[in-house]
């Protein structure tokens, strides 16, 4: 019998793509729901910045538990029945955190979201690299990742296009349950597009998710320069991640702004990210130099904590998201985002796929989980630090003050990450890794 079957059309990749994407949409979107919310969290039910911290921490916990049992659930159940399962891990998720006023159960909510948000992302690259696998790959991971900040800008947002549901901090985390169906759909979608791919066509095969899995006994085989990016990574998304968690209640109470315009301020992060990281992505395809491309985005993220402290506001300028909404803003404001958003598009644009020009491209997997790992660890302990410091401090709107003390921990963490860029940097000057093409590790 005759089983040749021929490859699946353009038409069916993309539509895959666009399926798994709208899953990392809703997923990107119920993680940052929680922080138009703060001061609303602060007013009612009553929660210190501790304990806001501590709802952000609650996620990357799980998530690490999670990842230290890598691909194991996504290799024993495929990955059509792990992305519908995560997704609606991350639903249920969603619905808990806004069920009761209960600080422990919108603990758990955030906790349970960390069990299926994390996973649901190792799912898609999984989709990823079996439909796009010497393909157009580096291209369906930028628009996968683009469309997935677009659902962070989309929680920014919703202080503008849902501002009705912002009398109360439930119904804004309601809105976000319903994204979280946007995001099981997208997962049944795409279980049907590949089941009928699966009988028509030749679908490429799953990678092997015992490529993500830890071998802690090679650790030390890694190069020395990739422990300066995972070091560089941890300290980056430990600034940036908590930076965000706590911008717009920051940006209401220290500079006096309302919620819809310190959503669209915080919103320029992400919409900086989807617009640059690409193009950032396609230049230092070309030019190389990613030890030296790494040390300027942290040179310039190193006063942007300070500045946003005790510069003068400076005048308003406009600010104007397309089908969004427009507002007035403090120029050194627009600056300090503006500047962070090109870093935050800078850096993982060049990080990430530099680990793939150091390491060998048969434990690529195990060098990726190690380093997300990693990044977990950093982004847990973060908030919490942050959250005390507020409350220690008495930060809020009668002593904005209170803030600085967080910003220079930011700063602390900035001038880490440029130690560690630059260690990079020279070492890579002598090394020329950086510059040369992936390993292929044949
Ligand atoms: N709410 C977004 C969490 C994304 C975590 C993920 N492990 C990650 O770091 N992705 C890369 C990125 O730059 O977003």
């Amino acid at each position: 019998m005759n089983t040749f079957k021929p490859a699946p059309p353009k038409v069916y990749r993309w539509a895959i793509l666009f399926c798994v994407s709208l899953a990392m949409f809703g997923n990107y979107y119920v993680y940052d729901s929680l922080w138009p919310i703060v001061d609303l969290l602060r007013e009612d039910p009553g929660f210190s910045y501790a304990q806001i911290g501590m709802l952000s921490t609650a996620y990357n916990i799980a998530a690490l538990l999670v990842l230290l049992v890598g691909g194991y659930a996504i290799d024993r159940f495929g990955t059509q029945k792990a992305l519908l399962v995560f997704a609606l891990i991350c639903l249920g998720a969603a619905v808990l955190t806004v069920a009761t006023s209960r600080y422990e159960v919108i603990l758990a909510g955030r906790f349970l979201l960390g069990v299926g948000a994390e996973p649901l992302i190792v799912a898609a690259t999984t989709v990823l690299a079996k439909w796009f696998k010497g393909k157009e790959l580096s291209f369906a991971f930028g628009i996968n990742l683009s469309i997935s900040r677009l659902g962070s800008a989309s929680a920014d947002w919703s202080t503008s296009f849902a501002s009705p549901l912002y009398t109360n901090w439930q119904d804004p985390l309601w809105l976000a349950s319903a994204v979280a169906g946007i995001s099981v759909t997208a997962a049944m979608l795409y279980w049907i597009l590949e089941k009928r791919a699966q009988q028509q066509y030749q679908v490429g095969e799953v990678v092997s998710a015992n490529d993500d899995k830890i071998d802690f006994k090679s650790l030390y085989k890694f190069p020395l320069a990739y422990w300066y990016i995972v070091a560089l990574c941890v300290v980056f998304y430990a600034t940036v991640f908590p930076f965000r968690s706590f911008a717009i209640d920051y940006f209401q109470q220290a500079h006096g702004i309302t919620r819809e315009t310190a959503g669209l301020l915080s919103s320029l992060l992400p919409v900086a990210a989807i617009i640059l990281t690409p193009l950032f992505g396609l230049l230092v395809d070309r030019v190389g130099r990613r030890g030296l491309f790494m040390a300027a985005g942290a040179i310039v993220m190193l006063p942007l904590f300070v500045a946003v402290t005790y510069l003068p506001a400076g005048p308003d300028v406009y600010l104007w998201i397309p089908f969004i909404g427009s507002a007035m803003v403090p120029l050194t404001l627009f600056i300090v985002i503006f500047l962070l958003g090109a870093v935050f598009s800078l850096i993982p644009a060049v990080m990430w796929p530099s680990v793939a020009y150091l390491v060998d491209a048969r434990r690529l997997g195990s060098a990726y989980a190690l380093m997300t790992l990693c990044q977990q660890v950093g982004w847990a302990v973060v908030p919490l630090i942050i959250g005390r410091l507020n409350d220690v401090f008495d930060a809020g709107p009668t002593y904005p003050q209170g803030y600085a003390p967080g910003m220079w921990f930011y700063t602390l963490l900035a001038a880490i990450g440029v130690y560690f860029a630059f260690k990079l940097w020279h070492h890579d000057r002598d090394n020329a890794r950086l510059a040369s093409s992936p390993h292929t590790g044949a």
